[in-house]
Order: C-alpha cells, then structure tokens, then sequence
C-alpha cells in the first residue's frame, strides 16, 4: 500500500499537471468572438492577415495605418469574413494625438477592450547607418513611443476587462545583425519597456497580459523588398505568423517565437557563442548587394 500511494499519488499528479497545463494551452477560435480588438498597422501585411483571421473568428476590429484607401479595403474584407463589426481610424503615429483618438474610439463605440495588437512599423531600409540622427529620432517615435502611448491609453480598459497587449517584435529587437541599426534600436526599446511594465502589472496584481512577438523573416512585400537582393533564406509565410500571434496573444502567453525553430536555434547559438553566430550571418548575406544610401 505504501509504495503504491508512493507511485500512484505523484503519477496523478503528474497526469493532472499535463492536463491543466495542455487545457490551459489549447486555443479555441471562439475565444475570439464577440472581442473588441485593436490592430495597428493593419493595411498591409502581417497586420492585415491578423485582421482577416480575426474577422474569421467573429471579433470585432478597429483597424489603423495611414492608407485609408487600403485600410477601407481590408475592413470590407473582414465584413465579408463574418467580423462582427470593422471599422478604422486613419492616421500616422509620429501624430502624438492618434493613440488616444483611437482609445476614444474603442471606449465610444464598444465601452471598452478586449485586445490591443501593436504591429505597425515606420519605413526604414536594410543598408548601413548613414549618420542620419533625425531619422532614428522619427523611427523612435513611431516604432516605440507610439506603442507606449497606446498601451497606456488603453490599460484602464484593459484593466477593466482583464484583456491582453499583443506586442509585435523581432529577431533583430534580441540580436543585433548588421543594416538594421535604428529599426533594432526600436525593437530593444520595445522589449526593455513592456518586460518591466509585465513585472509592475504582476507586482499590482492587474490581470492584464503582455504577449512579446520575437518574429523571423517573413514574406510580407515590404520585408522580402527590403532584403531579399542581400538575404538568400526562405521567409516564413505572413498567414501563419498572423494566426500564431493572435494565439499567442489569446493564450496569455509571456512571449512568441515564430519561426519557432528558426528563432529558437537562432537565440540559443547566440547565447553560447555570439561572435561565432554574428560572423555566420555575415557570412551568408550577399554584402556586394547591399544598396548605400
Ligand atoms: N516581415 C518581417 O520579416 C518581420 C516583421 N516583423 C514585425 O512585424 C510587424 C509587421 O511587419 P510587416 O507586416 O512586415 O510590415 P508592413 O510594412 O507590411 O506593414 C507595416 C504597417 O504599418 C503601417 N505604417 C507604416 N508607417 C506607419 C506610420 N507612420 N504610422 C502608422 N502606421 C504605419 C503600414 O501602413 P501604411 O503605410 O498605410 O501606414 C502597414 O500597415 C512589425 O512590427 C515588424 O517589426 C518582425 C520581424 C520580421
Ligand atoms: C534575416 C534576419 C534573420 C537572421 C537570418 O539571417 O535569418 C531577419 C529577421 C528579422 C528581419 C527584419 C525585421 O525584423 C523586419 C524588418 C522590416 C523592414 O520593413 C525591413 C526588413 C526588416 C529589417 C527585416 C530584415 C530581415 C531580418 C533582419
């Protein structure tokens, strides 16, 4: 009797464990429906995927970029696609005023936020820093304060409403590689900002959750533009990128690798062997390609 309490009672245990746990795990695409969501940068690529998936899963969307004749496009789309409502605000976020137009919005229309998905990026080439410090500055503004001005805007509703902040970031917000200096000075920026606020958020006990997107190269017109005369490896496809952050997002996770094997092996060579790991991305870009501004 005592060497079976001795097995059995730590084996159900353990099977109660993998149960909680994988539950905790499973996403439903009903988790979604009816949720007021916010997505920025949604008028073109992994944004504009992250709208279609969650128009699918009957949410209801507030969508931003600057391109209104694009965004009015993607909110028809999502209509078609059985959203339960889709609308969007137009605008640029060097304009200091727009994240509090756009919570205004969400708090006006909705009475308040499941949500808020920040993907949008500000132009910015794969080429050697040219000095130019007023663009890092613009970069700075649109790529990270933005995100904090948003987040901030948006907690007390999600504080109301235990919601969640999705946040997009890259590979090149954790290792630097070369040609991508302002942009992964922004992303850093991003990752510095919102592990904090996940830390006071705990320590307040606020149940709102803070998903990080540490993302690969992935096919969106922009990016495969920007480096695929330099960057010979096959980007991994923008609809499933979109559908593993929202899942990420819904499940409360801390952080998302996507690739998850890609970014995975990239993390961990760098963490044992950084030298080795920069020179073998060096290595494999086409240098005589990149273009000096
Ligand atoms: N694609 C990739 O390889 C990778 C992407 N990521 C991250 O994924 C996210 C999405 O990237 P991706 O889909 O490739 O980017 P895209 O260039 O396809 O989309 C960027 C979006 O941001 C909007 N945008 C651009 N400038 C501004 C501005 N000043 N104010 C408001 N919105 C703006 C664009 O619309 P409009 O021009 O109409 O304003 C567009 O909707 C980003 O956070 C990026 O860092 C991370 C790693 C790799
Ligand atoms: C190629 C990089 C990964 C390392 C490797 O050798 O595979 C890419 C991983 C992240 C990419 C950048 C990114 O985060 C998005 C930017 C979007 C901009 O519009 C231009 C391109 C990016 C700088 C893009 C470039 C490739 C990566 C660094």
């Amino acid at each position: 009797m005592g060497r079976l309490q001795k097995i059995l009672i730590p084996s159900l245990g353990l099977v109660l464990a993998f149960w909680f746990y994988s539950a905790r795990d499973t996403f439903k695409p009903e988790m979604l429906r009816g949720k007021r969501v916010i997505v920025t940068g949604a008028s073109s690529g992994i944004g504009e995927q992250m709208a279609y998936h969650l128009a699918r899963m009957e949410a209801h969307l507030l969508l931003t970029a600057r391109t209104e004749a694009k965004l009015q496009k993607v909110v028809e789309r999502c209509l078609e696609l059985g959203a339960a409502s889709a609308r969007y605000i137009s605008g640029s976020m060097d304009s200091p005023s727009l994240p509090q137009q756009l919570l205004r919005e969400a708090e006006n229309t909705w009475g308040g936020l499941d949500m808020l998905i920040l993907n949008h990026i500000g132009q910015s080439s794969f080429t050697y820093f040219s000095g130019d410090v007023e663009h890092v500055r613009k970069l700075m503004e649109t790529n990270f304060v933005s995100y904090v001005a948003l987040a901030t805007a948006a907690l007390p509703m999600l504080k109301e409403s235990e919601g969640s902040i999705v946040v997009v970031s890259s590979i090149a917000g954790r290792i630097a590689g070369p040609f991508t200096a302002p942009y992964s000075a922004t992303k850093f920026a991003l990752e510095g900002f919102f592990s904090s606020l996940r830390q006071e958020l705990i320590i307040d006990k606020v149940n709102v959750s803070i998903t990080l997107c540490i993302l690969g190269y992935i096919n969106t017109e922009s990016a495969v533009r920007a480096v695929s005369h330099v960057i010979p490896d096959t980007p991994a496809p923008k609809e499933e990128c979109a559908l593993e952050i929202i899942r990420a997002g819904a499940l409360r996770h801390r952080q998302l690798h996507y690739p998850a094997r890609a970014v995975g092996t990239m993390l961990l060579i760098h963490s044992i062997a950084p030298e080795l790991f920069e020179s073998i991305v060096r290595g494999s870009y086409r240098l005589e390609n990149v273009r000096r501004t």
